[in-house]
């Protein structure tokens, strides 16, 4: 079998597709996309298929360790983002062709569900009681939101009063029965991020993500030497090499990298591993489409030390489509009490509605995120 074609859509709400072709006419998906830096990314997409095309999917490894090392320079956001979804594409051709489900050529299941969480309030963090409440009626027992707003590197005992009034009132209506992460979002830095936890320590979230930015990653043994919150963080860390620094520091409680910003499943399965040998949770980052989902699945499912799986329906980024918009299956993405099943067709599950991801790439958005600034014009950590 050889690789003929790859094509890229780039669709609403923020995502993008990829098509790869073969020449025996199975095809798999895959989804490299950095928010907010699409284009980009399929720029880095076409250029690696200068490559790809003619070469043997099967040799998912090799492929990997050439988009990897042989163009010289390596790692960061955008070429491990295009990595990942041409990844995540090779598995599902290589399932496809074989008859399994991803998580079986990766050894199996290891749990017969996996817990999912949803994102409550936006950018700004309000309206949470309301969205909680929504979701509870949903099954959603376990939620994540923003902590704060703009914060300044050195801010106000009344900006973290802020922040801790707003979990104080989650915990008032609801106690301890939901859970819930608070990210940091990056937006506190160093000197912020010991009062607002030390302030957040009596309502015992279920974790605080990026407590501070990734490369501010050597505070994380200092501030977890200081609170019993476990902390989280890997979003913006994109292989092996970023997370073995963090491993060997320790500090980081949960590790989240995403599937398709840290190479695909061939670099999270990898990840994971590293995790468990470090007695540190799995937690993939997915604010995004079906395919990074479903990637983020096939790792969840065969590794012992995934906890819990972001997924993004009713996120506040997804404007102009929802998570199963431009798939056939819905039903097989069912949450059920906060859990979802493994996705048992070939390869990675998803059946994309390829009709109308190319009816929406016809004019796809150019997404960005916002620029925030502070009250003195300099810029926000958004
Ligand atoms: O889902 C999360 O945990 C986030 O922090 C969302 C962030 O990654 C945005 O997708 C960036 O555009
Ligand atoms: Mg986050």
């Amino acid at each position: 079998m050889r690789i003929t074609k790859l094509t890229t859509y780039r669709v609403p709400p923020r995502w993008m597709f990829l098509k790869i072709e073969t020449d025996e006419g199975v095809v798999g998906w895959g989804e490299p996309v950095l928010e907010g830096r699409a284009r980009t990314v399929e720029a880095a997409v076409h250029e690696l298929s200068e490559y790809l095309v003619g070469q043997d999917p099967s040799r998912i490894n090799d492929l990997w360790q050439v988009m990897y090392r042989a163009g010289f320079y390596r790692g960061g956001p955008i070429l491990m983002s295009a990595i990942a979804g041409i990844d995540q594409a090779l598995w599902d051709i290589k399932g496809k062709v074989l008859g399994a489900p991803v998580y079986e050529l990766l050894g199996g299941l290891v749990r017969d569900k996996m817990k999912v969480y949803s994102w409550v309030g936006g950018d700004r963090p309000a309206d949470i009681i309301r969205d909680i409440k929504r979701l509870r009626e949903g099954g959603f027992d376990t939620f994540k939101m923003n902590g704060t707003e703009e914060l300044g590197i050195v801010d106000s005992a009344r900006k973290v009063d802020e922040a801790v009034a707003r979990i104080a009132e989650i915990r008032e209506a609801f106690g301890h029965d939901i859970e819930f992460g608070i990210d940091f979002h990056g937006r506190v830095a160093a000197p912020m991020a010991k009062p607002l936890l030390k302030a957040l320590e009596p309502y015992r979230p279920l974790f605080v993500e990026e407590p501070v930015l990734a490369e501010q990653a050597e505070y994380y043994p200092r501030l977890a030497e200081q609170t019993a919150i476990p902390l989280a963080a890997g979003e913006r860390m994109f292989s092996r090499f970023d997370f073995k620094r963090v491993f060997q520091a320790g500090g980081i409680a949960i590790v989240q990298p995403d599937l398709s910003h840290a190479g695909g499943i061939t670099e999270c399965f990898k990840i994971a591993g590293m995790a468990e040998a470090h007695d540190v949770a799995f937690a993939p980052h997915c604010p995004l489409g079906p395919v990074a989902l479903a990637s983020c699945l096939a790792v969840d499912f065969v590794s012992h030390n995934a906890v819990l799986q972001e997924q993004s329906m009713g996120i506040h980024y997804n404007q102009g489509a929802e998570l199963l918009d431009f798939v056939k299956n819905k039903d097989d993405f069912r949450i059920e009490d906060g859990f979802i099943n493994p996705l048992r067709k070939p390869g990675l599950g998803v059946e994309i509605d390829e009709e109308r991801v190319i009816e929406a790439s016809k004019n796809p958005p150019d997404w960005r995120n916002p620029v925030w600034r502070h009250a003195d014009g300099s810029v926000a950590e958004w």
